[in-house]
């Protein structure tokens, strides 16, 4: 087991935004986060990645109780994560926005092998040409392939992906699933990934869907069952996911 949540809780005023969840992730899975608006999924993600505390529960990572640690220690452990809004170093190039993420990774690394290891995941998300450009000039499209290099270049063993898609048109939809589906392959590591919506591109990738409902898991399980059953058909408002 490569993490495990148990009984986290956080509010937010009178708000539960996480009310209570429990799961785990094995090494190497590929995972779904679903939900509304609203249910809890950035919350989930800030609680794991440890920008916020949990008011209760655990966060154990390879047998570790993490729930205390800041997030570079996590991120030392192999906990790395993208945001909605990809939030680069604007006037630094992209190589040295992804270089920088190496170093703050799980291996120590001396520049040259984090320019190196930012090199390689610029190829293997296929934006290598664009390395001596600002990161500010990147297209939003490119903005967030950088960020999931710059994420890989960490070397994590969980990579936590917020709305990667989000916005995107279906033919930048479908490349970036065979991407994480080729990162999946190729790179030994979990990856889970959260969308709002675009249930059809998460059935491609996840192996595992969690549909998350005002702060609890509503259904957890096999993609196509999970996505068809009763209760997430009637949360989304009434209409066929899949
Ligand atoms: N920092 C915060 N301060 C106050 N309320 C918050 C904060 N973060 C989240 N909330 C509230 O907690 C609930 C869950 O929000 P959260 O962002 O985790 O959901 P989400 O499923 O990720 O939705 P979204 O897709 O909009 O990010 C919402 O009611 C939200 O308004």
């Amino acid at each position: 087991m490569l993490l495990r949540v148990e009984n986290l809780r956080k509010s937010f005023g009178g708000i539960k935004a996480v009310d209570g969840v429990t799961f785990e992730i094995e090494e190497g899975e590929a995972i779904g986060i679903v939900g509304p608006n609203g249910s809890g999924k950035t919350t989930l993600y800030n609680l794991i990645s440890g920008i916020y505390l949990p008011d209760e529960g655990k966060v154990i990572f390879e047998g570790r109780d993490i729930t205390n640690l800041p997030p570079y220690e996590r991120a030392k452990l192999g906990i790395a994560r993208t945001f909605q809004i990809p939030r680069p170093f604007g006037n630094a190039t992209v190589l040295e926005n992804v270089a920088i993420g190496a170093m703050f990774g799980r291996e120590k690394l001396s520049v040259e092998e984090a320019f190196e290891r930012a090199e390689e995941y610029l190829k293997l998300v296929g934006i290598e040409k664009l390395k001596h450009k600002e990161a500010k000039l990147l297209t939003p499209l490119e903005k967030r392939l950088m960020e999931l290099a710059r994420a890989l270049a960490m070397k994590p063993k969980l990579l936590l992906l917020d709305e990667v898609m989000a916005g995107m048109n279906p033919v930048d939809v479908d490349r970036i699933i065979e991407l994480l589906k080729k990162i999946h392959r190729e790179e030994d590591i979990a990856i889970v990934s959260m969308v709002e919506h675009l249930m059809q591109a998460i059935v491609k990738f996840a192996e595992r869907v969690i549909v998350m409902h005002q702060g609890k898991i509503l259904v957890e399980g096999e993609p196509e069952k999970v996505l068809n059953h009763p209760k997430v058909i009637e949360v989304y408002l009434g209409k066929k996911v899949i």
